[in-house]
C-alpha cells in the first residue's frame, strides 16, 4: 500500500512535534490526509511493509457494528485490543462510570445505537436497503455529552455513505490517528470492509472509500522503529479479500458473523514489527 508509505514518511518529512497529556508520550504529527480505497473489485489494500492483524481488524469493527462495551466481548470476537483502554488507563479507572473489570463504557456502536432514542446503524442499513440515500447516511460515534461515559473518545469517529447509480460510496472521518498500529493494524481495513460489508447486506456495488484523517501521528518511540526499518521496505502487491456471501442482512451481523467469514487471498508481507503502543 504505497499510500501508507508515502503518509509515513511525509510524518517524518513535514510533521511536528506536538506534546500528548493523555498518554505523555509526544507525537511527530501532520494535521490533513486523505486515503483512498478502490472497493469496487476484490482487490484490498493493505498494509505489506509489515505483517499487520486483519483479524483484529475486523473483530474491532464487528464489535463496534454490535455495540459492544467491554473488553471480553472484544477478545470473544478474537482481538485484545481494547484490553489496556479498558483496565490501564488512570483516567478511566478512577472514573465513577466505569463497571469494573473489562468495562469501555459507552463507546462507538454502544452510541451510536442509542444516539437520542434513534439507531444510526439501523436508519442507515434501512434506508440503503430501501435504495434511499437522504443525503444524510451517517453512522457517527461521536456524543461530546456521553465522553465522561467512555474509556476513550472514538478516533474513526464518523461514516457517512452515499448512494449514486446503484454504487455505494463511503467517506469516513477519523480525528487522531496512530499511524504505525492503529492505522495499518485496523483503521485502513475497517474503511474498506465497512463500505463492502454495506453494500452487500443492502444490495448495492461496493464502489471507492475515502478516509479523512486529521490528526496523523507516529508517538516518539515508533518514530525509530518506522524510519529506520519499515520505511527501508518496499510495498508488496496487494491481496485480494473474500467475505462469505451467505452474510446478507444487518441481523447476520449482530449475530452469526465471525472474522472465519472474512479472509485475506494471497496476503504478502514482511516480517512483523512489534511497536509499542501509549495506553
Ligand atoms: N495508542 C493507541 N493506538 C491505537 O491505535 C489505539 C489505541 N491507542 N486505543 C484504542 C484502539 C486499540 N487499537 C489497537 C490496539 C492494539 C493494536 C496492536 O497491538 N496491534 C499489533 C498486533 C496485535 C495483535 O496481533 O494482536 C500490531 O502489530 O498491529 C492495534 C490497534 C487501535 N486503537
Ligand atoms: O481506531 C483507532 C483508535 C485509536 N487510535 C489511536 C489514535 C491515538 O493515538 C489514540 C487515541 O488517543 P486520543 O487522545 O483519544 O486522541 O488511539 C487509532 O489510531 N485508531
Amino acid at each position: 500500500m504505497k499510500q501508507y508509505q508515502q503518509l509515513a514518511q511525509r510524518i517524518l518529512d513535514h510533521g511536528h512535534w506536538i506534546e500528548n497529556s493523555r498518554t505523555g508520550t509526544r507525537c511527530l504529527t501532520l494535521i490533513g490526509t486523505t486515503l483512498e480505497y478502490d472497493c469496487s473489485g476484490p482487490e484490498f489494500e493493505i498494509v505489506t511493509t509489515r505483517k499487520v492483524p486483519f483479524k483484529l481488524a475486523v473483530a474491532e469493527l464487528l464489535g463496534y457494528l454490535r455495540g459492544a462495551t467491554s473488553a471480553k466481548t472484544f477478545r470473544q470476537l478474537g482481538t485484545r485490543s481494547w484490553d489496556a483502554n479498558a483496565n490501564e488507563n488512570s483516567q478511566w479507572l478512577t472514573n465513577p462510570n466505569r463497571q469494573g473489570e473489562d468495562d469501555m463504557g459507552k463507546v462507538y456502536g454502544a452510541v451510536a445505537k442509542d444516539f437520542g432514542g434513534i439507531d444510526l446503524i439501523r436508519k442507515v442499513y434501512d434506508n440503503l436497503k430501501n435504495n434511499c440515500d437522504d443525503r444524510g447516511e451517517i453512522i457517527t460515534f461521536y456524543k461530546p455529552d456521553e465522553f465522561d461515559k467512555g474509556c476513550l473518545r472514538p478516533c474513526m469517529h464518523t461514516h457517512n455513505f452515499a448512494l449514486s447509480n446503484g454504487t455505494l460510496y463511503l467517506e469516513s472521518y477519523q480525528r487522531s490517528c496512530d499511524v504505525p498500529l492503529g492505522l495499518a493494524g485496523a483503521n485502513t481495513t475497517q474503511v474498506q470492509v465497512l463500505l463492502r460489508l454495506m453494500a452487500q447486506i443492502t444490495g448495492h456495488q461496493a464502489g471507492r472509500a475515502r478516509h479523512h484523517i486529521t490528526n496523523a501521528h507516529i508517538y516518539d518511540n515508533q518514530v525509530e522503529l518506522m524510519r529506520d526499518v519499515q520505511l527501508k521496505r518496499s510495498p508488496l502487491p496487494n491481496p485480494k479479500i473474500w467475505i462469505n456471501p451467505d452474510i446478507k442482512t444487518l441481523e447476520d451481523v449482530e449475530t452469526w458473523v465471525t472474522t472465519d467469514d472474512f479472509k485475506l487471498v494471497n496476503y504478502q508481507s514482511h516480517d512483523a514489527i512489534r511497536y509499542p503502543f501509549s495506553v
